[in-house]
């Protein structure tokens, strides 16, 4: 698939956002370019990524001469190093940014999550990756967010993840983050397939689908008011190339994608009067040329399929300040969202499991070093 005439789903949408590779295999990045013909923008990972690229043949000799190297400093020091080292043997195969997660333990902990990115910020800046090379993700929960000023004003950009509703947008927003990641899926989706709302047209159908609307809907709104410029929304998590192109006819500003979506959208030759909606091209910069929401997606604007039974019917406020008190604002109206509070909290487990994985990987062999 190369061609004008034979474009395919995966070139027709990078021209409508920028399309990232959310896997860390330097080989799969290659292929984007040289066989699919659209090179990754941004890498984005996260615990459980690392996890399984750790233990890639590939990075058998990284592995075992780190434990060697750092063998006195501990396993989260060796972990950073590696995770370091594997994003930087993918910087070559990708126009942007590099991504990091911090530890998911450490959710609730503004301390330590800053610790954490301060640590990786370090690691990058000895392996020559300069700041403007990465991000580090951070959960958007009122504590681990309070973290996110602070390393955005030492220069480390930031981006919120395990993001499912607009309060946690507009506080990561009063962060003066980089990015925000809104999972359009909930991870348990994934693996069970009778939580996926499996619908012919995302954009409209799609359970989530309101809540991007409003989540970019409101970034547009406070950027013309403020003139301050508001995380660029990542959107996340899809099971299908349907529901990538869907990001696309929304407006988000990039969609980091699966291997095995991005290769099934790579397959898949683009025929715009077989498509629901279409997207504009790309704006950019994004929220000073701006585009609207599509005419035909604007009554989501005000509707939430995920509210609770009791909502009221109002959007979470912009006028709320929502990291004060060390967020609990944001973590109280999360707590009156069960469905936001569910998928942030199973979000978290599914991390937590790839990281103990990883330092479980790194003491056997720090037993044996
Ligand atoms: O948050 C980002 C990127 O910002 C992603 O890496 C994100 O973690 C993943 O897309 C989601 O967790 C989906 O992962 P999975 O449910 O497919 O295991």
């Amino acid at each position: 698939m190369g061609s004008v005439e034979t474009q395919s789903w995966l070139q027709k949408l990078e021209e409508q956002l920028n399309v990232d590779v959310d896997w860390m295999d330097p080989a799969f990045s290659k292929r984007m370019a040289s066989e699919f013909g659209v090179k990754p923008n941004d890498m984005t990972s996260n615990n459980l990524w690392v996890n399984i690229q750790m233990s890639h043949p590939d990075n058998k000799e990284l592995f075992d001469r780190t434990v060697k190297e750092l063998k006195n400093e501990g396993w989260l020091a060796i972990y950073n190093r590696i995770a370091v080292q594997m994003c930087k043997n993918n910087i070559e195969n990708i126009k942007g940014r590099v991504a990091l997660q911090v530890n998911p333990h450490k959710a609730y902990d503004t301390q330590a999550v800053l610790d954490h990115a301060r640590a990786y910020a370090k690691e990058f800046e000895r392996a020559g990756i300069p700041q403007s090379k990465y991000f580090i993700k951070i959960p958007s929960t009122g504590p681990a967010l309070n973290a996110a000023p602070k390393l955005e004003a030492e220069g480390i950009r930031t981006l919120g993840t395990a993001l499912f509703s607009l309060g946690q947008a507009i506080a990561c927003s009063q962060a003066g983050m980089l990015y925000i990641s809104p999972y359009f899926n909930e991870t348990r989706a994934h693996d069970d397939l009778s939580l996926w709302p499996d619908v012919e047209d995302p954009a409209t159908e799609h359970t989530m689908s309101a809540r991007i609307v409003q989540i970019l809907d409101t970034y547009k709104r406070l950027y013309k008011e403020t003139g301050k410029e508001q995380p660029l929304l990542k959107n996340a998590s899809f099971i299908s190339p349907k529901e990538a192109m869907a990001a696309g006819e929304v407006g988000c500003h990039s969609a980091t994608i699966s291997h095995t979506v991005i290769e099934q959208l790579a397959k898949l030759p683009y025929d715009e009067s077989k498509q629901p909606g279409v997207g504009a091209p790309k704006p950019n910069p994004y929220y000073k040329q701006g585009t609207p929401t599509p005419e035909r997606l604007r009554k989501l604007a005000k509707i939430d399929p995920l509210a609770a039974a009791d909502w009221d019917g109002k959007l979470a406020s912009t006028d709320v300040d929502y990291l004060a008190n060390n967020g609990a604002e944001l973590d109280r109206i999360i707590s009156k969202d069960p469905v936001t509070a569910l998928r942030l909290d199973v979000a978290l487990k599914l991390f937590q499991g790839g990281i103990d994985e990883s330092r479980a990987k790194i003491e056997a062999a720090l037993a044996k070093a």
